[in-house]
């Protein structure tokens, strides 16, 4: 590996990344060509195309959580760049996922590894999505978070509360997938890659990033104390509350708008979500 492009999210995790760059730039003296491009969360994706094409990295190197890594398959996965995390969001759920290590050191030797893992692509809503999307009472949370500025999982826990309480969840939804459509009412409705929250919390037990499917998992019904309990990673879903049916595409219609998240990043309010899987088309560095 010659050239790595170090993409860093300054804001993400709440946690100073001056330290981590320059910690970086000491283990990778004169190893590689390390160039770095920081996110200012308004236009990232075309500048960071730009800078893909100019520099030609063998590697793109994600310092931040779900939302950066989202932008850098985003920017890279037509060319099939080669994607290294060093998990510092505030949730980290794809990196927990991938069982990603927690401390920099063993994360960087990860990310710049030989070991690559081809993973799915959710090709969504004129985006694109590696890890869990929904539409529904989680998206309003996300939704609630990102207007409060306060990040890390207190904010997300101080948040809880307010969203509950204004939500008009269930709603009515249909599912149209493997030639059915189902009618319902629900909380939430995610369409996933993988197993767990950033939390922690396994929402999706048949889940497995690289398997060419997505699991569409529809939450009938939380109550808060439940809700509570998944957030802090506890609970052990069950099939009286929890659909999962897995597919290659979906379409997901509500009665009305009603918030939606990619990988953690709020996408406003729709009433109308195709999605479908692209296998294995990014390629990202595990243990
Ligand atoms: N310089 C910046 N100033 C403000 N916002 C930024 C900046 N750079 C990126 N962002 C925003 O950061 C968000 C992505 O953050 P990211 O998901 O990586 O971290 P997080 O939200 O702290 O962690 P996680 O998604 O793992 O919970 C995007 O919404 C993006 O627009």
């Amino acid at each position: 590996m010659k050239k790595v492009l170090m993409i860093v999210n300054p804001i993400s995790g709440n946690i100073d990344k001056f330290p981590i760059i320059k910690q970086v730039q000491h283990l990778l003296h004169q190893k590689v060509e390390l160039c770095i491009f920081t996110t200012s969360g308004d236009g990232d994706i075309r500048l960071l195309e730009l800078r893909i094409q100019e520099f030609g990295p063998d590697r793109l190197l994600v310092v931040g959580g779900d939302g950066t890594i989202k932008l850098a398959a985003e920017a890279g996965y037509k060319k099939m760049m080669e994607i290294g995390i060093l998990p510092m969001g505030s949730a980290n759920g794809l990196a927990t996922d991938l069982d990603i290590p927690k401390s920099l050191e063993q994360a960087l030797q990860v990310a710049l590894g030989k070991n690559l893992m081809a993973v799915d692509v959710i090709e969504i809503a004129d985006s694109i999505g590696l890890h869990i999307s929904d539409i529904g009472i989680n998206a309003e949370l996300i939704a609630n978070f990102s207007q409060n500025k306060i990040r890390g999982h207190f904010g997300y826990f101080l948040n809880t509360i307010p969203t509950l309480l204004r939500t008009k969840a269930p709603y009515k939804f249909s599912v149209s997938a493997n030639n059915k459509t189902l009618h319902f009412k629900a909380i939430m409705v995610a369409i996933a890659n993988s197993k767990k929250f950033g939390t922690g919390t396994i929402i999706n037990p048949e889940g497995k990033i690289n398997d060419g499917e997505i699991e569409i998992i529809i939450f009938k019904k939380l109550d808060i104390v439940n809700i509570l309990k998944t957030i802090g990673g506890e609970v052990k879903l069950n099939s009286d509350f929890v659909e999962i049916i897995k597919t290659k595409e979906v379409t997901i219609k509500a009665e009305r708008p009603v918030d939606f998240q990619i990988d953690g990043e709020h996408f406003g309010q729709t009433s109308n979500i195709y999605a479908c899987v692209k296998p294995g088309a990014i390629k990202i560095a595990i243990p």
